[in-house]
């Protein structure tokens, strides 16, 4: 009699054993899908383990259901993956593979239903001048700038239906469907290649010189030309007939940033993952990427769990951004799954950042990974200028200090672009009474309801509660009701009323929440001329903005005094991306930080020394206070209504002698106590040592599945946490 262990979407960490049918239409194998009736309900589950035994009463199993795959769904070594990843981030194996899966597999589906239709410009297209309607024309130059593109890629940058069906019509465009299963065979076209400087060679060289496993560490300062080397490397694996995955952070993943790949490789087949996919084009690129017929995918962090018929390279851009750590549900981070699949199937992992986790830096330094550095600007000699401006006793406008506004006029005079930085979107984040000083709170968490003034009213950026702003003080009756503290809506405000006849583009999730607004706003910026820009980290990453030649950054000291470890690790990681925009071509770029501390080591070191030198030097502190990367962490969240149900559930977990080998903090309450009407808590748990960490937190879990008090609280694991809050 065979048994299956089946892995199912339940918040439980163990797999069910049932009976396969007797005699079986055909051999089973793992990672295939079963229905099963569990609990009363019909589920779609994975075969996980096959054997002939069980710990069950084997009378008593359940036969399955249905056989739903003829092949594996999952892929052997997709298969060992997701159960190092559950394991590792001590999430139940059922969900965990169900997270990876596409939704219509998930739900049951068959994987060949569905396909994609591409468009792309034809012979008349490509020729044509000028069309009248300015819509249409801008699909012809988006069609030009990206080549073959799909249908949905396109409705996503905001072109409507009409205007896809009236080129269409008149024969200027031309909509296909594409199975592209002879990429491989063909000669690889590669166009506009650049002439690699001597240190971006020695990059390309040692990763195509490199035969199996290994992770480069690309250190790269901003504008040095990292795509280029990815571009250059990723040339060798495609002409072996090789797939490679690009991943990228989330707001990365522009337009800009494809269209240079498919520019670069106008025969390849190249497809995009990210959540505003739909639930067909999830499975068709799952699918096209299994087969073979994909050569590309330019994903965000879940792209990692796609499978490859040929996977050749994986390359991490910007290594060390937050997006690429889940902080929720199965908290991964893609980037050390990245590295795991890569020495699953032995083929390189490039990391490029120009500034590297500390995590990633530390490995590199030991010669886990190979360091490759790229240390000058690709399209300038000259080095940005960093200026710090005391704002103690400094008279300011809206945030901005006089000086900052004098050094705008003068970028502008100058025809430049400049661009002004602040992590906070709204007008302001807080109302006070001017009277009795009432606050504008969020009733249900622990924090300020941000003003938003042109949409007249007050939102919580935790729990998305929306209320009107009151006429009077709830407390006094007092109408002298203001804003407090400035957000990136007050600045472009105060700089419309400055500077009158200069383009202002705001860059934040408001400003670009709707489809296509953040492509208007990138391609408005590169058409030349006096502008200026305002916007929190959406700016911050990746792009490439030639005429930008300021830089200021308004809200330098909130990174500067934080209890969190890893502050000033991000603080200065946002600087110098935020500066990086700045002087990419031609002009070197002028940074001014905007400050109460100019004297701060931090910012002293960073402005003096560059990135590379201060992250050298918060490793060795970090070494000293024993943080990661020199031991392993993970945080034991909690929350609930009752605040002291929290905290009892959580001492109880304390015990009464310390433990060999493992720190416990807590519980002390979150940074952020309360959310959405929930108490939350947490307990630290550090360990010098990976195993023992990982030993203790899974004795842990089997506690918890055994405890009355676990059901009535949300808890969660995050193993490795980068944001504490
Ligand atoms: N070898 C080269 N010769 C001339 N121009 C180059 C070369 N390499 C790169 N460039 C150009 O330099 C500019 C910056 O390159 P790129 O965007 O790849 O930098 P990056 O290192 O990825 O920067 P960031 O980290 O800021 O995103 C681009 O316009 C690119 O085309
Ligand atoms: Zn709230």
């Amino acid at each position: 009699m065979k048994i299956v262990a089946v892995a199912l979407k339940v918040p439980l960490h163990k797999t069910f054993d049932y009976l396969l049918p007797d005699p079986l239409p055909f051999s089973v194998k793992l990672g295939m899908r079963v229905e099963v009736n569990f609990a009363r309900q019909k589920k779609v589950g994975i075969i996980v383990e096959i054997k002939n035994d069980s710990d069950f009463d084997i009378k008593k199993l359940k036969k399955i259901d249905n056989i739903l795959d003829l092949n594996p769904i999952l892929q052997p070594d997709l298969l060992v993956l997701l159960k190092f990843a559950a394991k590792y981030y001590c999430y139940p194996l059922g969900e965990t593979l169900q997270i990876a899966l596409p939704k219509l597999l998930r739900q049951g589906k068959s994987p060949d239903k569905t396909s994609i239709s591409y468009l792309e410009l034809t012979e008349q297209g490509l020729t044509s001048k000028s069309l009248k309607g300015k819509k249409q024309q801008a699909l012809l130059e988006q069609l030009k700038g990206s080549g073959k593109t799909p249908v949905t890629e396109l409705k996503a940058l905001g072109f409507a239906s009409q205007t896809l069906k009236s080129l269409i019509k008149n024969n200027l465009i031309r909509e296909f469907i594409e199975f592209d299963e002879q990429w491989q065979s063909r000669e690889l076209t590669v166009n506009n290649r650049l002439k690699l400087n001597d240190e971006q060679a020695i990059a390309c060289a040692a990763i195509n010189q490199n035969d199996g496993y290994k992770t480069f560490l690309l250190e790269g300062i901003t504008g040095s030309g990292k795509t280029e080397v990815y571009l250059q490397a990723l040339e060798n694996t495609l002409k072996h007939g090789q797939q490679a995955l690009v991943l990228v952070p989330e707001i990365g993943l522009t337009p800009q940033t494809v269209n240079r790949f498919r520019r670069r490789f106008p025969d390849t087949p190249i497809m995009l993952w990210h959540s505003a996919l739909t639930d067909n084009e999830r499975l068709q690129t799952w699918r096209f990427c299994e087969k073979g017929s994909c050569a590309i995918v330019i994903g965000t962090r879940s792209a990692i769990f796609i499978p490859f018929a040929k996977l050749g390279m994986i390359i991490v851009d910007e290594e060390h951004d937050a997006s690429f750590k889940q902080q929720d549900t199965l908290r991964y981070h893609a980037r050390d799954l990245a590295s795991f699949r890569a020495n699953q199937l032995q083929i390189p992992l490039i990391l490029g950042s120009a500034t590297p986790a500390l995590e990633t830096l530390h490995k590199a330094l030991i010669n886990k990974y190979q360091l490759l550095t790229l240390s000058k600007r690709a399209q300038t000699t000259t080095d940005n200028q960093y200026f710090l401006i005391d704002m103690k006793g400094q008279e300011e406008h809206a945030g901005i200090a006089e000086a900052s506004i004098g050094a705008i006029n003068q970028h502008l005079k100058k025809q430049k672009q400049v661009m002004v930085f602040l992590n906070r979107r709204g007008f302001s984040p807080t109302l006070i009474c001017h009277e009795c000083g009432w606050l504008s709170h969020c009733g249900r968490c622990s924090t300020n309801a941000t003003y938003h003034k042109s949409m007249q009213s007050l939102i919580c950026h935790h729990c998305g509660e929306q209320k009107p702003p009151p006429h009077q003080c709830p407390d006094c009756g007092s109408t002298q009701i203001v804003p407090a503290g400035k957000g990136t809506e007050q600045i472009e405000e105060f700089l419309h009323e400055q500077f009158p006849d200069i383009p202002i583009n705001r860059i934040d999730r408001e400003t670009t929440r709707k489809k296509g607004s953040l492509e208007q706003a990138l391609s408005e910026i590169n058409t030349p001329g006096p502008r200026i820009l305002v916007g929190t980290q959406m700016l911050a990453k990746g792009h490439h903005f030639p005429d930008v030649t300021l830089v200021i950054i308004l809200d330098v000291d909130s990174g500067l005094y934080s209890c969190d470890f890893r502050a000033t690790e991000h603080l200065a990681q946002l600087i110098t991306q935020v500066s990086g925009r700045a002087g990419r071509s031609g002009e070197a770029g002028q940074i001014l930080l905007q400050t109460h501390f100019p004297e701060h080591p931090l910012l002293q070191d960073l402005i003096n020394n560059g990135y590379q030198d201060f992250a050298r030097y918060a490793l060795s502190e970090r070494e000293i206070t024993d943080f990661p990367p020199y031991s392993s962490m993970a945080l034991f969240r909690a929350e609930a209504h009752s605040m002291q149900l929290v905290t009892s559930f959580l001492n109880l977990l304390i015990p009464e002698q310390p433990l060999h080998g493992i720190q416990l903090l807590g519980p002390i309450p979150a940074p952020l106590e309360k959310i959405a009407g929930k108490y939350r808590y947490q307990i630290h748990i550090q360990s010098n040592n990976r195993a023992t960490l990982h030993q203790y937190i899974s004795q842990l879990v089997d506690y918890l599945s055994t405890s009355k008090l676990a059901t009535k609280v949300k808890w969660s694991l995050d193993i490795d946490p980068i944001d504490m809050a």
